[in-house]
């Protein structure tokens, strides 16, 4: 669809580039050209992902280690990779999610997700914007959402409200930073399997709607190339008028109305507690491998 050099020039950043959608959008933008930038709190995930991806395709791809919840954090990553040649774009794609009841969610249960979500792609927005306009440089931001900004979602509110926000900052700033050259979208992906998705969503299997892609008017689950394309895109020269937009990206799923976990009204409180004894079994493991957050 692209050559591989439409992206020649190009240094992106994007956060939870290491595993699953990122990566594979990593593995799209390198093919194209561009120099890339990862990073997560997992530095043998990232490292891993860099090994790989630069053997795959002979691009340049490098990792910084960075908890978006902390905004310090985040300028020195920035910091950082200014310091090598300015970026040209900034993917926010890192995220944090889990299905549980609302009625049952802690303060801090919400702060995971509105923390990771919400406050993160904003503090990397504003890190990176503000150097490409002081250095008067344009920019592409593109953040991934989901459809749950058009729909709402029960059972992953926190998220839900959080990806809301960001589309709602995309909107605001492509108007208020339109006159410096800063492009701002979003996409807004249906099913794309991935590890860590499915691990907090769908642990269990009990969780279907959203993960289920029998409910996808195109029968099937998004292929990652799909939503590299988009991104690849959304990044390159050629339609810098487009600015504001999220775009859906899941064969007319929310169009179809049961891209949302609402058919989880019917589990109990035991399948429940499973749920969630899923979910820890699946953050404790990747804690585990955490170098920071
Ligand atoms: C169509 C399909 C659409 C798909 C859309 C996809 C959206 C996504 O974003 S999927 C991305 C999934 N990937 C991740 O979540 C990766 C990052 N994950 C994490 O950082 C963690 O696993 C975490 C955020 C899910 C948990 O954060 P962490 O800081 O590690 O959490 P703690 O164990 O310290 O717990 C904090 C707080 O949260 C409560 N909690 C955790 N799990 C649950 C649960 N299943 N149900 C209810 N509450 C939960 C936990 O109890 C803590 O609160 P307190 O008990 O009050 O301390
Ligand atoms: N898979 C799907 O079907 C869909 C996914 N999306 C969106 O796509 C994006 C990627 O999801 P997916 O690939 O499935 O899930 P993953 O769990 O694989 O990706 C999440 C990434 O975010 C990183 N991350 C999480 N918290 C932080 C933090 N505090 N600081 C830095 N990095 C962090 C994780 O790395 P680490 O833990 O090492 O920090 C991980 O690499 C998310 O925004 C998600 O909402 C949207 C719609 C559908």
């Amino acid at each position: 669809m692209f050559s591989h050099n439409t992206l020649t020039q190009k240094r992106i950043l994007i956060t939870g580039g290491g595993t699953g959608l990122g990566k594979e959008i990593s593995r799209g933008l390198l093919q194209c050209g561009a120099e890339v930038y990862i990073c997560g709190r997992r530095e043998s995930v990232l490292q891993e992902c860099c090994e790989e991806l630069s053997a795959d395709t002979g691009g340049k791809i490098h990792y910084r280690i960075c908890d978006i919840r902390d905004p310090d954090s985040i300028e020195a990553m920035v910091d950082s990779i200014f310091q090598e040649g300015p970026l040209t774009g900034l993917i926010n794609n890192a995220a944090a999610n889990f299905i549980a009841p609302t009625k049952d969610l802690s303060p801090r249960g919400y702060q995971a997700i509105r923390s990771t979500v919400m406050d993160g792609s904003f503090y990397t927005v504003l890190s990176v914007g503000k150097r490409w306009i002081k250095q008067q440089i344009p920019g592409s931001i593109v953040s991934n959402l989901v459809t749950w900004v058009w729909t709402g979602s029960a059972f992953v509110v926190p998220s839900a409200m959080a990806k809301t926000a960001i589309d709602s900052m995309t909107k605001s700033l492509a108007v208020e930073w339109g006159r410096y050259g800063i492009r701002v979208n979003a996409v807004a992906p249906g099913p794309f399997p991935t590890e860590g998705a499915w691990d907090k969503l769908n642990p269990t299997g009990k969780s279907t709607g959203a993960t289920d892609s029998e409910s996808v008017p195109m029968r099937r689950y998004g292929k990652m190339p799909e939503l590299a394309n988009l991104m690849t895109f959304l990044q390159a020269d050629g339609c810098e008028y487009l600015t504001g937009q999220t775009i859906a990206i899941d064969g007319g799923h929310h169009l179809a109305a049961p891209s949302t976990f609402a058919s989880l009204a019917d589990l109990n409180d035991d399948d429940w507690q499973e749920i969630r004894d899923s979910i820890k079994a699946s953050a404790e493991k990747e804690k585990s491998q955490r170098s920071t957050g």
